[in-house]
């Protein structure tokens, strides 16, 4: 993995897929590769990869490093440069072919990478029969991503997307999501909420004896709701007109609004 890439340098990790049977679960790996922030993809005896053909297809921008620079291997010289974590998924037909136990969950996995620093590759297996019991014993560790019982056996390429996802911590600086606290109505912008919707109470001449509990009432539903500035600005703009419409209807006379 080139230092442009690398935005951990104490992690490297290479995928390596072996003998994919499908062009477009490549292409799909190596669209998951480019989004976890991993660029090293190795095939172990991989179908022809037409640029015209499903494996481009299917990589979005991965096609321009990726895919083009995925290179073949075999899982021997895998073992021997990498620590190496093979993927399977465990099901109640083939509970006994892997007798290599225990398996790892991705996010178990992660945390045991979190205290080894190491060259790590990401072993899949073919679509059909995945990975044989003598490839399992060969690799250090087993990730197993856990789901249903009945069927828990997942497609190549999301299987493959879930552990990188997993490990995205190593892999990539995460896009930034919206600061929903600095977003929030701040306890003055509530508070005017609350004076307008106790003014709507009394320009529409509510129930004295019905007042405090239903003032309580919008008080705890705002609580809970935790609204934006911009929620707090526009339920306060609609309770503000409410009350001066219900003074003043004939100001609106000729308002559709
Ligand atoms: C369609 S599966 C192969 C099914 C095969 N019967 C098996 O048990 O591995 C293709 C590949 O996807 C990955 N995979 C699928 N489901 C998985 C799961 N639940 N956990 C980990 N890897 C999984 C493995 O790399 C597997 O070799």
């Amino acid at each position: 993995m080139s230092d442009e890439h690398d935005s951990d340098a104490d992690h490297e990790f290479v995928v390596v897929v072996v003998e994919p049977e499908t062009p477009g679960n490549v292409g799909t790996i190596a669209r998951a590769m480019k989004n976890f922030g991993i660029y090293d993809l190795r095939l172990v005896n991989p179908p022809p990869l037409d640029p015209d053909g499903e494996a481009y297809g299917f990589a979005g921008h991965a096609r321009e490093d990726v895919l083009p620079n995925a290179t073949e291997t075999t899982l021997e010289e895998v073992v021997e440069e990498f620590h190496t974590i093979g993927t399977t998924a465990i099901s109640h037909e083939d509970s006994t072919r892997h007798i290599r136990y225990p398996f790892k969950t991705p996010v178990e996995i992660a945390d045991s990478l979190e205290t080894v620093k190491t060259k790590t590759a990401l072993v899949f297996g073919r679509e059909g029969t995945g990975l044989d019991n003598e490839e399992i014993a060969m690799l250090d560790e087993v990730c197993c991503i856990p789901a249903d019982g009945r069927y828990p056996v997942l497609n190549l390429g999301q299987a493959a997307t879930i552990l990188m996802y997993e490990l995205r911590r190593f892999t990539v600086e995460e896009t930034q999501l919206p600061d929903v606290e600095r977003e929030r109505a701040s306890e003055a912008e509530i508070d005017v909420i609350y004076h307008f919707f106790d003014d709507l109470l009394d320009a529409i001449d509510y129930r004295e004896h019905k007042r405090k509990k239903t003032s309580r009432m919008m008080r705890r539903l705002i609580g809970r709701a935790h609204p934006t500035e911009r929620e707090a600005a526009t339920l306060t703009g609609v309770l503000r007109r409410a009350a001066e419409r219900a003074r003043h209807p004939e100001r609106f006379r000729d308002d559709d609004n």
